[in-house]
């Protein structure tokens, strides 16, 4: 794993949080997102070589709405940035980690992503993080 790719953040009104991280931090999200297939909505931040996402949920049945529900907003997850997600994925199921998905997945901010469950990894969520790659040029060509 190469460093701290960045740390989730769950909150109840995004527009709200991003009003308040503004204020903390002392620079605006530079974008919000929506990844429908994790059932939230996004905005990163950018500190220094840091970066905070924070999740809202558009569905009852998001990780989020029920992560707000069991336990309030605050850190959800910590994501790490890894060279070869499917490798990690590997390593770490060998290594008795409880990987939620085998293979990796669309997360926000181009990335591919997979989460280890917070109960082999002492109560924190983990996610690992890897750049998607870049779509073929003649995609943008048409
Ligand atoms: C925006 C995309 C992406 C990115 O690019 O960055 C994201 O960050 S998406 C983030 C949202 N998506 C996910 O979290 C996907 C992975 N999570 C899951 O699959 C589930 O949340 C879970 C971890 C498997 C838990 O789901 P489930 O078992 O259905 O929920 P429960 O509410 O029953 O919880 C069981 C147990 O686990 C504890 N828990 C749940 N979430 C967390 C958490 N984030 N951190 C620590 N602990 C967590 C929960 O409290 C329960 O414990 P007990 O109450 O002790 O049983
Ligand atoms: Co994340």
């Amino acid at each position: 794993m190469k460093k701290i790719e960045h740390v989730g953040i769950a909150v109840h009104d995004l527009e709200a949080s991003n009003t308040l991280f503004k204020k903390l931090l002392g620079v605006s999200h530079y974008k919000i997102e929506e990844v429908s297939s994790e059932g939230v909505r996004t905005s990163f931040f950018k500190s220094g070589p840091n970066k905070i996402e924070l999740l809202e949920a558009t569905s009852p049945e998001s990780p989020i709405a029920k992560f707000l529900e069991k336990k309030g907003e605050g850190i959800h997850h910590v994501a790490f940035a890894v060279d070869d997600l499917e490798a990690e994925i590997a390593r770490l199921t060998k290594e008795g980690f409880t990987v939620l998905n085998q293979t990796p997945k669309k997360g926000a901010d181009n990335k591919l992503v997979a989460f280890l469950h917070p109960i082999s990894t002492n109560g924190v969520l983990i996610e690992l993080c890897q750049e998607a790659p870049s779509p073929p040029v003649e995609w943008g060509m048409e």
